[in-house]
């Protein structure tokens, strides 16, 4: 096993505002980015590829979070970090001075994201497999111990877990069959950015059916006359049968998202995105009950396992919207995989970022063969964006995300873009 002898940070930014891709009610012009972490080792070729997403000001934040773990993660031995990967992750989060800026929150812990996912990386490249498949083909016990439970057994125990995991195992062969067979199925959210207009909306929402998607997800919340209109037009394009999410962003008071939702109930939505503050779990079961038989989905933006576990337990949502890098890394996600399958919720990840389609294709997958052991009623996110920067990107076919097949996280970016996009502060 390798030892991790150095770490480098870069500031990636890609100028998406200029054509206003990834623009919603609440983030109109971003600029898609990442905090991007390299873990070099001992041995020759071997390196941990990890990043944290951001959408422009305030990635240099996170790099610099990224920066203050280095004493954690520059000499550690992979040997140790794969005898006992919980124990990891609890020493990971546990650095007292540091833990002082999150706890398990905020710049910290996305950085978080970005390290403990670039260790994932570095494991499955040692061990010559994609990281999907380096947990799939662990035993129940062995996922359990990839665990922090604290400040979750009020809902899910190691032994709950364990036995979900060993009856959810059950016809994991044939499932791992299926997947590589026919993928992971997705839906898109390119075709409708706030900042497009209605003939780009509707040229893509078409271009959408065409490549097979059944679902198509449009951003709602800035001006209720646009959205109806916009939503008008998709449905059209669409027909009756296919499904249309809509995405607020966080913009609204929770009465003023079921009002809100209610006028475009007409467009007959799968769900609701986001329509409040992540933190708000009350308004978040408000808001539900308000707007059914309209779904609610949340968490690109929740922060932790913890809040996650409130969402879950007090029925405040219907979907659960884990994002690879918002929470700390695998560990954390498989946690919160687990609590949804516990509640019977679906997991349908966030994608719409740079690298977040490579990074979450991995985990819908560990949750299909593993967790959930059903595709039934979920999609992964997918966004046709900056994928080309990307040394083994995403490969979607027929609206499905087909298995990675390269060691690894398939984050990893190739050189000449990270040269090309590190970011040049200007002086002041
Ligand atoms: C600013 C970003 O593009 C967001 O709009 C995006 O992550 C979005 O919420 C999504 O659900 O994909
Ligand atoms: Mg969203």
């Amino acid at each position: 096993m390798s030892k991790i002898t150095a770490m480098r940070v870069i500031d990636v930014r890609f100028p998406t505002s200029q054509h206003l891709d990834g623009s919603d009610a609440m983030n109109p012009d971003p600029d898609y980015s990442a905090a991007y972490v390299v873990l070099e080792t001992d041995q020759p070729g071997l390196e941990g590829h990890g990043l944290t997403f951001t959408i422009g000001r305030g990635n240099e934040i996170c790099c610099a979070a990224i920066e203050a773990m280095r004493h954690l993660v520059v000499g550690l031995d992979m040997a140790w970090v794969a005898e006992d990967m919980g124990r990891f992750w609890r020493y990971i989060t546990s650095d007292s001075q540091l833990r002082w800026i999150g706890p398990d929150k905020g710049a910290i812990h996305l950085a978080t994201g970005a390290v403990v996912n670039a260790v994932w990386d570095l494991w499955a490249k040692q061990e010559g497999v994609p990281v999907w498949e380096l947990v799939a083909r662990m035993s129940p016990e062995e996922i359990v111990k990839l665990i922090d439970f604290r400040y979750i057994t009020d809902c899910i125990t190691p032994e709950e877990a364990l036995a979900l995991l060993k009856e959810r195992a059950v016809g994991k062969e044939e499932r791992w069959a299926t997947l590589q067979r026919e993928g992971y199925p997705c839906y898109t959210t390119s075709a409708g950015w706030l900042g497009y207009d209605d003939d780009k909306l509707r040229r893509l929402c078409q271009e959408a059916i065409d490549a097979g998607f059944n679902h198509i997800k449009l951003k709602v919340g800035r001006d209720k006359a646009d959205d109806i209109r916009r939503l008008r037009i998709a449905r059209e394009v669409l027909g009756p049968d296919r499904h249309l999410m809509i995405d607020a962003n966080q913009v609204w008071e929770v009465k003023q998202a079921v009002e809100w939702v209610r006028e475009l109930a007409f467009a007959k939505p799968w769900f609701i995105e986001e329509p409040t503050s992540p933190d708000d779990i009350e308004g978040h079961r408000v808001i539900r009950e308000g707007v059914a038989p309209v779904k609610v989905a949340t968490g690109e933006m929740c922060q932790n396992r913890i809040v996650f576990k409130q969402l879950i337990m007090r029925g405040a949502i219907d979907v659960v919207q884990i994002d690879s890098c918002r929470l700390g890394g695998v560990n954390e996600i498989l946690a919160v995989m687990l609590m949804a399958a516990k509640y019977k919720l679906p997991v349908c990840p966030h994608a719409g970022g740079v690298g977040l389609c490579e990074y979450v294709q991995h985990l819908s997958m560990i949750d299909y063969l593993c967790i959930a052991s059903t595709r039934v009623g979920r999609v992964i996110e997918f966004v046709d964006h900056l994928h080309e920067h990307f040394k083994d990107p995403c490969v979607i076919r027929g609206a499905a995300y087909m298995p990675p097949q390269a060691p690894g996280f398939s984050i990893e970016m190739k050189p000449e873009s990270l040269k090309q996009y590190q970011f040049q502060p200007r002086a002041a």
